[in-house]
């Protein structure tokens, strides 16, 4: 399961958007990966259409897609040196799939720290961006030998010195331009600031009206590099302790639209290029997480290794198409059920049976 970890200075706000998720039921589980950092949560995506398709299946079971969140802890300055939760904090940003970075915009004297957003990305990224250079320094050298002898390296070490040289003007790699072949040169350093970005503007109670203008300069700075949400995380973690009507309510006195915590889930979604297909039947409905540009049998795969290995065919259904013909039996019926092969690219939305042999 993809993995997002929270990372911000401290009291930007992490613990109560992990409270957030975890209040409104989408904590599915928690789940420990480690005694001495119990704070990993399941959220899982929202999705209408799964709902949808599971009342049409009257299904007994619904089982949403999900992704983890990691609440890391607070970084101060100097965590590239040891300084705070130091270099454990930075093992734990290592081990995510993308990085969320909780931006404080909320004036408040009585909880200390920095209020201004870009200051609060600064600082941030500059500590990443000093613990990169510190691994990079550390294998450079002895790659470079390396090469010298093996000319097969010369492609990874050109990759490893433009690196390092980004970092060392204090940009961090997922703002910089390399090149596709760079970046998967650069894949196996699992280097903090060549992960995908979201940053979280966390904006005050009395600026619910200003969000698009508290956010905008973060978003400048940050232009296409990185998905910008802004929200005030306090207000939704409150309603999140409601669910169903009760928190469409909540959201609604307390000026917050449809909440913004759906779509925070839907962008981290997103930034990772993952997509959904949805099985539907009696026993259960489930929507299943699944890579952009995946073949019918890599889809089948994030079932069961078996479906992937003895795939034979797959029986597509566009959600909506399904919904308005009304159940699976009468869509084959109708022959409206498309037979796809190895080759079919999953889309987004698709319902699939899948054919196999083993
Ligand atoms: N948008 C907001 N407006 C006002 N207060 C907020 C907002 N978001 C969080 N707070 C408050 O700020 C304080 C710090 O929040 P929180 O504990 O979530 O920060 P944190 O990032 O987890 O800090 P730490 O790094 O110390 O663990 C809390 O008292 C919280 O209620
Ligand atoms: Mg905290």
């Amino acid at each position: 399961m993809e993995r997002f970890g929270f990372v911000g200075l401290p009291n930007a706000g992490k613990s109560s958007l992990y409270n957030a998720l975890a209040g409104g039921g989408a904590l599915a589980a928690p789940y420990a990966f480690a005694t001495t950092d119990p704070n990993v949560g399941v959220a899982k995506v929202p999705d209408t259409r799964l709902e949808r398709l599971a009342e049409m299946s009257e299904s007994k079971k619904v089982v949403h897609a999900a992704v983890q969140f990691v609440d890391i802890g607070g970084l101060v300055e100097g965590a590239s040196t040891g300084e705070g939760l130091g270099n454990r904090f930075l093992a734990h940003i290592r081990e995510v799939d993308a990085i969320v970075f909780l931006l404080r915009a909320f004036p408040d004297t009585d909880v200390p720290g920095p209020d201004d957003p870009l200051e609060c990305l600064r600082v941030l990224e500059i500590e990443l961006a000093l613990a990169d250079l510190e691994t990079l320094d550390a294998q450079i050298t002895k790659k470079r030998k390396a090469a010298r002898v093996d000319k097969a390296l010369q492609a990874e070490v050109a990759a490893l010195d433009e690196a390092h040289a980004v970092l060392a003007e204090g940009t961090p790699l997922y703002r910089a331009d390399l090149s596709d072949d760079v970046r998967e040169a650069l894949r196996p350093w699992f280097l903090l600031t060549a992960k995908p970005v979201i940053a979280l503007v966390n904006v005050g109670e009395d600026d619910l009206d200003r969000i698009e203008e508290i956010t905008a300069p973060v978003r400048a700075e940050l232009g296409e590099r990185a998905e910008v949400i802004g929200m005030c995380v306090q207000l939704e973690a409150e309603a999140a302790q409601f669910t169903g009507t009760e928190r469409v309510e909540m959201l609604e006195a307390l000026g917050l639209g449809d909440g913004a915590l759906e779509r925070f889930i839907h962008s981290a979604y997103e930034i990772l290029g993952l997509r959904t297909f949805l099985t539907t039947g009696e026993k259960e409905s489930r929507a299943w997480t699944f890579r952009a540009g995946s073949t019918a049998p890599q889809a089948a795969g994030r079932i069961h290794t078996d479906f992937q290995r003895g795939f034979i065919r797959a029986e597509v259904i566009r959600w909506d198409e399904l919904l308005e013909i009304g159940s699976w039996a009468k869509a084959r019926e109708a022959g409206k059920m498309r037979l796809e092969g190895k080759e079919y690219v999953v889309q987004d939305g698709d319902v699939i049976e899948f054919r196999f042999n083993v």
